[in-house]
């Protein structure tokens, strides 16, 4: 497996991606998402007659190369390539210019599901139920590939026009057979072990799903402070209170995912995700149900037309000078 892995990855040449494209086979309208280094823009082939929306993430990069995210841009693209699964984002293709890379992926048009937990405070146990079977699947699949996703959080998880999700950003996947020591991921998920350095694995997906479940269900995340480092200090010492509206069996689960040792972890042991499938909270679910996308959403969009952009706030167009990059850094994008 892990040969194959390996061959895989290393036989990928970007360049292979599906098909050849330049911006000036586009139409771009609206931004639909911002990033550190760049944009996500909704964007139409010119060629194309059924005028099928996509999403086209722009990615600047003298900002990349500032950033130090040459490697992560290339992982992303590679990682995508590889992935074949019902909650996973898909990639149409990857083209660079002078200034800029761009991934063209399938336009996804619920928005993210941040959004509606904001817009509801907080979820009943059965619609947190329903999008955390969807993720644990994924990260089943991730992990099968030997991937840790490494940035779970409501931002990065899209609903599809029938109300399925879809997860994007794989900025952060990384193949890990051994512990990796990179910092990286939003505060407020951040498993202990990357915080103090420790080395980390694919168990990081699960302490991140811990935090997920928890926010479905409280609206807040368990560790919160202003202050990123107080966030930091929370988490190692791993305290947090339930409210009383979270059910038993939820709570159990929690606990058992948000365990400081990530050695204890639920998920951390040779059957993973398995045990993690097997916990009470999950009783009754037809895992294969969920795979093949047969349980009924509890939310669908409402789509006036399939480049419907209502459910992704407004951005200002991008007006800031963007400069070239030196043709040393140039250099770093040649096998992109
Ligand atoms: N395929 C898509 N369809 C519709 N909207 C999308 C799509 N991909 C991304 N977006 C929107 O753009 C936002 C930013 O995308 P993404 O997280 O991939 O960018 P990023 O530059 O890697 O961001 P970050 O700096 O947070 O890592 C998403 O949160 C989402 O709102």
């Amino acid at each position: 497996m892990e040969k194959d892995l390996e061959k895989k990855l290393s036989g990928l040449s970007i360049e292979d991606a599906k098909e050849s494209f330049s911006l000036s086979d586009f139409n771009l309208s609206k931004t639909v998402g911002t990033g550190s280094f760049g944009r996500v823009v909704m964007a139409k082939l010119k060629k194309d007659k059924k005028k099928m929306p996509y999403a086209l993430k722009i990615l600047k990069k003298t900002e990349i190369v500032r950033l130090k995210q040459v490697d992560h841009v290339k992982t992303e693209c590679k990682v995508l390539m590889m992935m074949d699964h019902p909650f996973i984002i898909k990639i149409k293709g990857k083209f660079k210019d002078n200034k800029y890379v761009y991934l063209l992926l399938e336009y996804i048009c619920g928005g993210e599901l941040f959004r509606l937990l904001r817009s509801e405070c907080r979820f009943i146990n059965d619609v947190a139920l329903f999008y955390i079977t969807e993720i644990a699947c994924t990260l089943e699949y991730i992990h099968s590939l030997d991937i840790a996703y490494r940035d779970l959080k409501p931002e990065n998880l899209l609903i599809d026009k029938e109300g399925h999700l879809k997860i994007t950003d794989f900025g952060f996947a990384k193949i890990v057979r051994d512990k990796t020591y990179t910092l990286c991921g939003t505060p407020e998920y951040l498993a202990p072990e990357i915080i103090q350095n420790n080395g980390h694995d694919k168990n990081v997906d699960w302490w991140a799903l811990g935090i997920l479940i928890f926010e479905f269900l409280a609206g807040y995340p368990p560790f919160y402070d202003e202050n990123p480092w107080e966030i930091y200090k929370k988490i190692i010492e791993g305290y947090f209170e339930f409210p009383s509206n979270i059910e038993t069996k939820a709570k159990d689960l929690i606990k058992k995912l948000l365990s400081v040792d990530p050695s204890k972890r639920l998920g951390s042991g040779s059957t993973g995700a398995a045990d993690v499938k097997k916990h009470k909270w999950f009783r009754g679910v037809d895992w294969d149900l969920v795979y093949n996308r047969e349980i009924p959403p509890p939310w669908t969009p409402s789509m006036e037309s399939e480049d419907d952009t209502q459910y992704y706030d407004d951005y200002p167009d991008s007006t800031d000078p963007v400069e070239e990059p030196s043709v040393e850094d140039q250099e770093l994008f040649d096998d992109f």
